[in-house]
């Protein structure tokens, strides 16, 4: 158990008795000084190594509050280059407003972040060409075509034209888009918008892609459509960090888990390891969020029969 509270079972943590219940309660912000007056982040390489393990994201101390509600209560977190990572949690437990500070489309109260040994506040520019982002609300140029989203994007990313086409042509292709190349975006469905948009954040090929809910309102042949480009990806040695609230789908895709609840990570590990003896990740995730057992539904005893 960490400071804060949480299950760690990296193999770099040391040896703790695993607890499966965690304190709902949130800790009193830390003395901490602003981000933007945070420590000099020590000059790790680029292949940054805990033990024998890469790091891809190495987070310490991360905070943010929105007025009164403290959003992400100083968590510590390594998450492994080269896996398939579930960073999962019920509604409001902070997973969106963390996904935004590790990709710098949020500043932290406090707290650093690195991804690929290099802090996300201080290399802005260089992090945002080593990762791809897709956000949660998307938010596309409605006016374009899928095409021309691509090539707008991947000339913002300083891509050749003749690479940006071939790269273009192959992820239209890969993911059914092909037909609908030419369509505005404006006219893409749910599933489409989300598959342009991990086309764009796939196109300069980045070394760790950030997904916010990826798989959310996408039919389940372009989902296994999708899961076949990350797998392949990850394969390749690049790191995914994707949110879900869809259990069996972190359980079955992720090899590397975090769960979050009330801004705190209550378990990070291999997923194999977090499950711990439970019957699946599932019962695994409503223990550490301490949900189980919360008869919600005998409350509602007007419910039904349609007696009025
Ligand atoms: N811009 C904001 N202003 C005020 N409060 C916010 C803001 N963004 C997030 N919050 C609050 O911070 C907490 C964490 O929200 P966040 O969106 O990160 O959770 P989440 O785990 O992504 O939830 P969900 O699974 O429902 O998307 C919630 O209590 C939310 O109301």
């Amino acid at each position: 158990m960490t400071d804060n509270g949480e299950k760690d079972l990296s193999p770099t943590a040391p040896e703790v008795p695993i607890s499966r219940t965690a304190p709902p309660g949130v800790a009193a912000p830390p003395e901490a000084s602003p981000a933007s007056e945070a420590p000099e982040a020590s000059e790790v390489p680029e292949a940054a190594v805990n033990g024998e393990r890469r790091v891809a994201v190495r987070v310490r101390g991360l905070w943010k509050s929105f007025g009164e509600q403290v959003a992400v209560s100083g968590i510590d977190l390594d998450l492994p280059a080269g896996h398939f990572v579930g960073l999962v949690g019920p509604n409001g437990a902070g997973k969106t407003t963390t996904l935004s500070m590790l990709t710098g489309l949020l500043r932290p109260d406090s707290g650093t972040v690195e991804v690929v040994g290099r802090d996300v506040w201080r290399d802005p520019v260089d992090i945002k060409a080593r990762i791809g982002v897709l956000p949660e609300g998307l938010r596309l140029f409605e006016r374009l075509s899928g095409r021309e989203l691509l090539t707008y994007m991947g000339r913002m990313r300083g891509l050749d034209p003749a690479e940006l086409e071939r790269r273009g042509d192959q992820l239209l292709d890969v993911l059914d888009l092909s037909t609908a190349q030419h369509k505005l975006v404006v006219d893409y469905s749910t599933g489409m918008r989300k598959k342009i948009g991990l086309a764009t954040a796939l196109l300069h090929n980045p070394e760790v892609l950030f997904l916010d809910e990826p798989f959310e309102g996408v039919d389940p042949v372009s989902a296994q459509v999708i899961r076949g480009v990350l797998e392949r990806y990850i394969a390749s040695g690049a790191t995914v960090v994707f949110s879900s609230h869809v259990m069996e789908l972190v359980e079955s895709l992720c090899d590397w888990v975090a769960v979050m609840a009330a801004g705190r990570i209550r378990a990070h590990g291999p997923t194999a390891e977090v499950r711990g003896d439970a019957e699946s990740l599932h019962h695994a995730f409503l223990e550490l969020v301490g949900a189980q057992g919360n008869p919600a539904g005998t409350r509602l005893d007007w419910l039904g029969g349609g007696a009025g």
